[in-house]
């Protein structure tokens, strides 16, 4: 059986393929030079599991989305109280460049507009600018597990035309929120923000702000608990800039967008999405990219505001059971049956097909399962049926009644394993 995942999020390519709305950034002149019509999406699970469409291998700066995890970085080495008396959490309601700070100290408002993010680079403990420069990429690195690069054109062309950033630069440090040569901390966070990522780059840096800080893959402790929890709330209340607010009610999780076309979304304890598509809206935001990502919220049962109880995995056990002579493959579920626990139980049966012709499902430990899940678990069950299975319910407390699977037909229904009529 092949997993539905990466099915599924092709199909949300392809609907959203007709949005051509909005433009590629022009300001950066190389961003401008981008082929708008690239597209791809990655999801990276707290469990490590990884699924890619589209045009998964092109690399893109980063761009702002560096922002969230050198703020990371920033609250590591200096604690929260430190960093918070030169950088506000407060939303700005303003664009991203905006040439605003707190009146009277002279504190960016937030980490996730330009201003705040300058001021996060130079919180980076570092002897001189070529190691701050270098401790941030080591922490990007450790966010994808993997080693990143720069895209050198991109920081070149940004360079030469960063007035704006440099103006931010000057004025912090002429209010004390900076301490180093602003020209050294612009360049420096010119450079974070050209780090060249791929979709799953940034779906497994998503991932490891889901994971309380723990990279999925390797395993590596990258932030502390708290300090990500932080980060994920600063997200949530700023991260889409003057369109925070829209953001929150309809896509409803932490995010953070980038002017080269990538968004990221953390939903905590289950998964990190990353979209690209290089047209920006008037906010500067990923425009067929906030489309993905409502579609995915929608979809997956994401929105914070709904999130169900934490899950675990949905496999209690995996065993084959002799009934009445014939052997059973029996999968035995538990708990709430959400988009992430049901991926683990797919992504178990995909790794360990059934070896019998009869499965069952035993439902009878299920707490509730989301609309996402039936559709997953229906679409699993089709798919097994095609590889020659008969798959069964047992479900004796009928969490899933009259359960239509993704073949228009119903599964049939045993109060027990031993009850099945095998022989059949
Ligand atoms: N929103 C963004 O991605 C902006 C980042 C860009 N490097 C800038 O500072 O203008």
């Amino acid at each position: 059986m092949r997993s539905p995942i990466p099915d599924y999020l092709t199909e949300v390519l392809d609907s959203t393929r007709e949005d051509a709305s909005g433009n590629v950034a022009d300001y950066i002149p190389e961003l401008a030079r981008a082929n708008p019509d690239v597209a791809a999406i990655a999801l990276a699970t707290v469990e490590g599991s990884v699924y890619c469409v589209g045009d998964a291998e092109q690399e893109f700066s980063i761009q702002s989305m560096s922002k969230p995890f050198t703020y990371a970085l920033a609250l590591a080495d200096r604690g929260i109280e430190a960093v918070g008396e030169r950088i506000g959490v407060e939303p700005s309601g303003e664009a991203f460049n905006e040439i605003s700070l707190e009146a009277g100290t002279g504190r960016p408002l937030n980490p996730m507009i330009n201003a705040g993010a300058i001021a996060a680079h130079s919180l980076v403990r570092a002897d001189s600018a070529a190691e701050r420069d270098r401790r941030v990429l080591e922490h990007y690195s450790a966010f994808a597990g993997r080693e990143l690069g720069i895209a050198e054109e991109v920081f070149e062309s940004e360079q030469s035309t960063g007035h704006r950033n440099l103006g931010l630069g000057h004025l912090m440090k002429s209010f004390g929120i900076i301490d180093d040569d602003p020209v050294d901390v612009v360049n420096g966070y010119i450079r974070q923000c050209s780090v060249a990522v791929t979709v799953r780059d940034l779906a497994l840096m998503a991932a490891t702000l889901a994971n309380s800080g723990v990279q999925p893959v390797t395993g590596q402790r990258v932030v502390d608990a708290y300090a990500t929890r932080h980060v994920l709330s600063v997200m949530t209340s700023c991260g889409m800039y003057d369109a925070a607010g829209d953001w929150l009610t309809t896509v409803g999780i932490p995010a953070k967008s980038g002017v080269a076309g990538g968004i990221i979304g953390v939903l905590p304890g289950q998964v990190g999405v990353a979209v690209f598509s290089p047209r920006l809206d008037a906010h500067g935001n990923s425009a067929r990219g906030i489309r993905m990502m409502e579609r995915i919220s929608r979809d997956l049962g994401m929105h914070l505001m709904e999130a169900t109880r934490p899950s675990r995995s949905a496999i209690r056990d995996h065993r084959v059971e002799t009934v009445r002579g014939e052997d059973v493959t029996v999968y035995e579920l538990q708990g709430d049956l959400v988009f992430v626990s049901t991926e683990s139980l797919i992504r178990h049966a995909v790794e360990n097909p059934p070896t019998t012709s009869v499965v069952a499902f035993d439902m009878h430990r299920v707490d509730e399962i989301s609309d996402v899940a039936k559709k997953m678990s229906a679409e699993a069950a089709r798919r097994m049926k095609l590889d020659g299975h008969r798959v069964v319910l047992i479900d004796p407390n009928e969490v899933l009644p009259s359960f239509e699977l993704g073949d228009g037909t119903t599964p049939e229904y045993f109060a027990s394993v031993a009850d099945i009529d095998v022989g059949r």
